[in-house]
Order: structure tokens, then C-alpha cells, then sequence
């Protein structure tokens, strides 16, 4: 199975160091939708992991985040392409949680979900815990340069993460290859 796993906030969406508290506020990075929709149509599955501590925090109720990755599948669906599972961390920071990345959990849940090893399967993320969550279960980090991609490139990355400039690169990277 093609699986490919992508975090959200300045991978699929611009992120905000404010949070991203409303739908008007989730706006798709240029390329990534149609990204998505080209990947689910070359028969890959495209699934989500996302921290949103901005619900443990009191931003923004999980009916928005619901309406968000309902805006985010009617777009994608607009294309003719389909998104997987959308998994995400509502816990903040000190709450101990298994899910908050960069613990592996929501990788391991997405993979159980769907039956298939974590192992070299690629994680694209623009933060260092997405890349520390892909390496604690063995999985390829991969990091864009959209969102936080540019400020953690230049903070060093783990040996062996591969760096695209956006989401549009790591898919036409797989599609072609
Ligand atoms: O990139 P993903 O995982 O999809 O989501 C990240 C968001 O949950 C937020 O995560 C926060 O980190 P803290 O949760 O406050 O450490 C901050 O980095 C925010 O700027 C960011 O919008
Ligand atoms: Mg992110
Ligand atoms: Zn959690």
C-alpha cells in the first residue's frame, strides 16, 4: 500500500505562530491541495498527524478543527482526489499524552489503522518533532521549507532527513519515481 503520512499546520495549511483558531484563518499553501489530490489519484493514501495543543489551550473548540479537515477534504475532493485519516493531538504540552509529536502515537494509530509497517514509510513535517516522531519509529523524515520548514533547516536536521521545498516537490517526487 502507498502511504504516505503528512503533518498539517505549514505543510498542507500556512501556519501562524498565533495558532490556526478558525477556517477562515486555515489557508492552503499554494500547490499543496492539488498536491494531495494528485497523490490520491496516482493511488496513494494521504493520511494527517497534526498537534493542535490550541484545543487543550481553550483557542479554539474541536468543532472548528472539524470544520477545518472538512474544508480540507471538500478541496481536495473539488480535484477528484480523497484524503485519508486525519489524526490529531488535542493535549498540550504538559499533559503527558502518547500523541503529542514528537511522540510516534498518531503515526503508530494511522499505521494500525491501516495495517502497514512504519518503517521507511515517509513522514513530511516543517517542525523538529515531526522529524524526531518519524525516527522514533523508524520511519524516513522528510521536511519542507513552508511553515516552520525554513527555521528548522537552519537549526540542523536528523542524518538522513530528505528536504523538499513544499509538499507539490515530495509529491511530484514520489509520483515520478
Ligand atoms: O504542525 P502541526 O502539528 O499540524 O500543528 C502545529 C500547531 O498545533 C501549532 O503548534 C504550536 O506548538 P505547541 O503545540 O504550542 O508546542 C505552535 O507551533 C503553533 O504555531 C502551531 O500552529
Ligand atoms: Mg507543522
Ligand atoms: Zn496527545
Amino acid at each position: 500500500m502507498k502511504l504516505l503520512i503528512i503533518d498539517r499546520d505549514g505543510v498542507i495549511n500556512e501556519d501562524s505562530d498565533a495558532y490556526i483558531k478558525s477556517v477562515e484563518e486555515w489557508i492552503p499553501i499554494p500547490g499543496s491541495i492539488e498536491a494531495i489530490a494528485q497523490l490520491s489519484k496516482a493511488g496513494w493514501t494521504v493520511a494527517v498527524a497534526t498537534n493542535q495543543s490550541g484545543i487543550a489551550r481553550g483557542y479554539y473548540p474541536t468543532t472548528t478543527l472539524d470544520a477545518m479537515h472538512e474544508r480540507l477534504r471538500a478541496l481536495v475532493a473539488e480535484l477528484g482526489g480523497e484524503v485519508g485519516l486525519i489524526v490529531h493531538c488535542p493535549h498540550g504540552p504538559d499533559d503527558g499524552c502518547d500523541c503529542r509529536k514528537p511522540k510516534p502515537g498518531m503515526l503508530k494509530t494511522i499505521a494500525a489503522h491501516y495495517a502497514v509497517e512504519l518503517t521507511g514509510l515517509w513522514f513530511v513535517g516543517d517542525s523538529k518533532g515531526d522529524l524526531e516522531a518519524a525516527l522514533a519509529v523508524d520511519a524516513q523524515p522528510v521536511l519542507v521549507k513552508t511553515g516552520k520548514g525554513e527555521r528548522t533547516l537552519s537549526k540542523g536536521l536528523p542524518a538522513g532527513t530528505l528536504v523538499f521545498e513544499d509538499l507539490a516537490a515530495v509529491a511530484r517526487a514520489l509520483i515520478h519515481t
